[in-house]
């Protein structure tokens, strides 16, 4: 069976002491309670960077700027309804002070310890990567 594509766009912000922030999934929506980097779904005729823009706005207040935004590495993961194909950015710099704006719980998390969030299947071949650029 064909399953269907799905982009998403996602980042991880990166503070002055090497920390990383994830946000927890809300209860209603699928794989609820599970930690992950903002971003979201790239729109038809959004660029990966534009659709970061956007979400991270959307979700954290925060302007970012595009050449801010590092490709870092992706996911490619089988769910079991559709293909998730993830570019990972990093961004050490962004405009404003983050502030969860969809009630949704942060956490700014060193590398080392990301391993103690349960975090989406597709997340976690990322984990030890980020351990490696942040040692
Ligand atoms: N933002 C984000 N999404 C991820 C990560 N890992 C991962 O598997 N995903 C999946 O990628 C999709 C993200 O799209 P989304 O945030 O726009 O969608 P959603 O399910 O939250 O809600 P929506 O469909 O109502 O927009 C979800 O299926 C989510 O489970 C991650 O680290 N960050």
């Amino acid at each position: 069976m064909t399953k269907r594509l799905v982009l998403v766009a996602a980042v991880a912000l990166i503070d002055d002491d090497k920390r990383v922030l994830i946000a927890q999934r809300p209860a209603n929506k699928p794989m609820a309670g599970f930690w992950e980097f903002p971003g979201g779904k790239i729109e038809p005729g959004e660029t990966p960077e534009d659709a970061l823009c956007r979400e991270i706005k959307e979700e954290l207040s925060v302007d970012l700027c595009r050449t801010c935004l590092a490709p870092f590495n992706f996911a490619s993961h089988a769910y079991d309804d559709f293909h998730l194909l993830m570019p990972l950015y990093v961004c050490r710099t962004w405009d404003g002070e983050i502030a969860p704006r969809e009630g949704q719980t942060i956490e700014w998390v060193r590398a080392l310890h990301l391993s103690r969030y349960r975090m989406p299947p597709a997340d976690e071949p990322l984990i030890p990567w980020l351990r490696d650029y942040l040692a």
